[in-house]
């Protein structure tokens, strides 16, 4: 498969490597604005860019019928409008806040919790994402992700982010960001209440997960059209 890296730092990197071993070719990879004829060649993008790069480079796959993988965070305001775009050019794309495979599971365990606390009126829930202090957005994608789950499953409303605002915080979850040199991604989803506290944590120790999570979705997306997530992407080899 002919891959094209749009975004060339730690994860496009990471990618390169683990898709070469795999058999793959990167015949192209960029880290700034895309070329379009160069782009033209893949036969599946990966995006890993930054947030204000992210919707242009997704639109491009779409407008050169190239399907195409994002896990870059943080432009999702503008996801709405992605999804709108690829249905009406027929094209195919995966977003996923984070391809980890283990992720994936943990998002599944969180989901379970959150359903299992859902009347539990003593205890309070919390969330708490660790990363490098390279990234650019807070909280992290999956932080997100993991909120938004807890939300589908209990009495919360919305999320927000510790010692951001003061603004009401009534049936909302806390998120606490913390930045520390190279750290590839830790988070943790606890419940306290005044006697004990459950708490559950997913570790990533290099990026590689992320990587090879992203590179099985390419290898699943690319002979097929529409709007998928990485649950549809597990369903089938799990
Ligand atoms: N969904 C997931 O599983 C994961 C998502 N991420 C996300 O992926 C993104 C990238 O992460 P890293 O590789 O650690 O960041 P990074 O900063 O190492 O790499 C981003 C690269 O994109 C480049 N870039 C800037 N403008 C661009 C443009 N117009 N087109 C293409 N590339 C452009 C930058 O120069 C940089 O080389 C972040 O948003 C991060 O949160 C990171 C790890 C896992
Ligand atoms: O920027 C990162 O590094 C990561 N970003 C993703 C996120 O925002 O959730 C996924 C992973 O945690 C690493």
């Amino acid at each position: 498969m002919k891959i094209a890296l749009l975004g060339y730092g730690r994860m496009g990197k990471t990618i390169e490597e683990l898709a070469i071993k795999r058999g793959h070719e990167i015949c192209y990879k960029t880290s700034t604005a895309i070329d379009e004829e160069a782009l033209k060649e893949a036969d599946v993008a990966i995006d890993f860019s930054v947030p204000n790069a992210a919707f242009t480079n997704i639109t491009m796959c779409f407008k050169l019928n190239i399907p195409v993988v994002s896990g870059t965070t943080g432009w999702l305001d503008n996801y709405d409008k992605a999804i709108e775009i690829c249905h009406k050019s027929n094209g195919s794309f995966i977003y996923a806040s984070n391809f980890s495979i283990g992720v994936n599971l943990f998002f599944k365990l969180n989901k379970t919790l959150a359903h299992l606390m859902a009347n539990q009126q003593d205890y309070a829930v919390a969330l708490k994402e660790i990363h490098h202090t390279k990234k650019l957005d807070a909280p992290s994608g999956t932080a997100i992700t993991l909120a938004e789950h807890i939300i589908d499953a209990t009495d919360n409303t919305k999320w927000h982010l510790n010692n951001q605002d003061s603004k009401d915080h009534t049936n909302s979850i806390g998120i606490t960001a913390e930045r520390t040199p190279d750290v590839p991604g830790t988070h943790t989803i606890s419940y306290s209440s005044k006697i004990d506290t459950i708490e559950i944590t997913h570790t990533a120790h290099t990026r590689e997960g992320f990587a090879l999570g992203a590179i099985i979705a390419a290898e699943w997306l690319k002979d097929k059209t529409g709007v998928f997530t990485m649950n549809d992407v597990l369903d089938s080899i799990i």
